[in-house]
């Protein structure tokens, strides 16, 4: 088996490790600020342990106390949405936000992925289909569009019926909360008649359905990276109006990898489209994180079955817990591409290591559930079918490349394991 090139990046980083300033030694803090079900995800407390054998601290950053004393922070990682929501109704979320906020501000040195403002706009449906609506214009040329959409605020049905029809939008419609975030925000509806309109609760956007075979590709991008994974989708519905019920549904049923609902079983057989085109993405992502000024983040498109135009229907915050692999690496990247040369080796240690300790929790997993246990969690199996069924990802960078690959031969992952003394003792 060949040596998976990844372990390059490691290498060089000891060395330099050895000739740190202390000044740079005293940047070695990366604050993570993040949800208990992410850190969980990304197991942050093993994590920070194997960081510390690079001389590497990770912060858990507490939000209620001064940054300033849990500092200084050469990176903060952070997914505040749910503070950044609730700062709008409670005055303690929005003295946390500003507490953080300010201290961001009095360190310009500190990398802050991702600034708050970009991020709130995400958190708005009613601003990030804007953006949406307004990326159409530079992507034209590339067939990239999203769908027609209203703004509703007011619960006045026949108000609701007359902006339908005075901006031409097509049925079904599907319903979706203004706010992005939360579990309620994942909750939605598929409305397939003027009648059904009543069933729209203020605020909301109502978005066109645009028939795309059940095939939805999220991509995730990492800085200057991006890797796209295919995801179940609804099915296809006939043109409307006509009297059908609404459909009410969890976009979590619909589009998690291990999603099986009949709503994504296609009621016909119809030919699979080609994946979108790797250049088109690349225009895509290009144009998104101009526009967003944002490091982290995932966008979901789909290919209009009739059109073949692809089709912007979602952006998220933050890429989910499966980017978490590329996420480490990628970022690596990103930093050195910010002129960050002094951090570059520290950057570079804390992601490989990153990675490793994935890779070697799930080469654990997998040679421990497969293919001797049936028993393998649905969410890994799914996992890892998704991972092979994206393959070659759209932008390959060798860190893909190699991650890709190495998910297909698992037992390689092992091959990594020896630059960990610690974790070689434990397998
Ligand atoms: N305009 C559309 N046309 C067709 N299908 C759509 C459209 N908008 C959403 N969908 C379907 O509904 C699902 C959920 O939509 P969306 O991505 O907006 O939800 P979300 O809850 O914001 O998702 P995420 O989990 O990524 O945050 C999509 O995965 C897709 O199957
Ligand atoms: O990152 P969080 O935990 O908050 O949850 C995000 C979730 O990731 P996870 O399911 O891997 O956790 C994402 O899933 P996929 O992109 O993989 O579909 C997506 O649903 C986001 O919309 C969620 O963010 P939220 O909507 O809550 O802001």
């Amino acid at each position: 088996l060949t040596r998976p090139q990844v372990i390059s990046i490691a290498y060089p980083l000891h060395n330099q490790q050895r000739h740190c300033s202390s000044a740079q030694m005293s940047r070695r803090r990366v604050g993570f600020c993040l949800s208990d079900k992410k850190r969980r995800q990304i197991n942050l407390v093993a994590f920070a342990e194997l960081c510390a054998s690079h001389s590497v601290e990770v912060v858990e950053i507490d939000l209620s106390q001064p940054l300033e004393s849990q500092g200084p922070f050469a990176v903060i990682v952070h997914k505040l949405s749910d503070v950044i929501v609730k700062a709008e109704y409670d005055s303690q979320s929005q003295q946390l936000l500003d507490n953080f906020q300010g201290y961001v501000s009095t360190h310009p040195h500190t990398v802050l992925l991702d600034p708050l403002p970009a991020m709130s706009q995400l958190l708005d449906r009613f601003a990030s289909y804007r953006i949406m609506s307004q990326l159409q214009n530079s992507l034209r040329d590339w067939r990239i569009s999203s769908p027609p959409y209203l703004e509703i605020s007011t619960s006045d049905l026949s108000v609701i019926q007359q902006d339908v029809e005075s901006k031409g939008l097509s049925f079904p419609l599907i319903c979706k909360t203004r706010v992005a975030h939360g579990s309620c925000s994942h909750d939605m509806s598929l409305i397939f008649s003027m009648a059904g309109l009543s069933e729209a609760h203020p605020p909301c956007v109502l978005q066109s359905f645009v028939n795309h075979g059940a095939v939805l590709h999220k991509v995730f991008v990492v800085g200057e990276d991006h890797f796209t994974v295919e995801r179940p989708s609804l099915k296809n519905f006939p043109p409307g109006p006509y009297e059908r019920k609404t459909i009410f549904f969890n976009s979590h049923q619909v589009s998690k990898p291990e999603s099986c609902s009949h709503l994504t079983a296609l009621d016909e057989k119809v030919p699979r489209l080609p994946p979108p085109s790797g250049e088109a993405m690349v225009a895509l992502v290009r144009e998104l994180r101009a526009e967003l000024g944002m490091a982290l983040f995932g966008v979901d498109v789909i290919v209009n079955i009739n059109t073949h135009t692809l089709t912007i229907i979602d952006i998220n915050i933050f890429p989910g817990h499966w980017a978490i692999l590329h996420f480490h690496l990628s970022l690596t990247d990103t930093l050195i591409q910010n002129d960050l040369q002094s951090s570059k080796s520290l950057y570079s240690a804390i992601f490989a290591s990153m990675l490793h300790f994935h890779s070697y929790s799930i080469s654990c997993s997998l040679s421990s559930s497969l293919p001797h246990q049936p028993h393998i969690s649905v969410p890994l199996f799914q996992a890892m079918r998704e991972c092979l069924s994206s393959s070659p990802p759209s932008s390959v960078t060798l860190s893909q490349y190699w991650t890709t690959r190495n998910w297909k031969s698992p037992r390689q992952h092992v091959l990594l394991l020896p630059l960990h003394p610690r974790l070689t003792s434990e397998l």
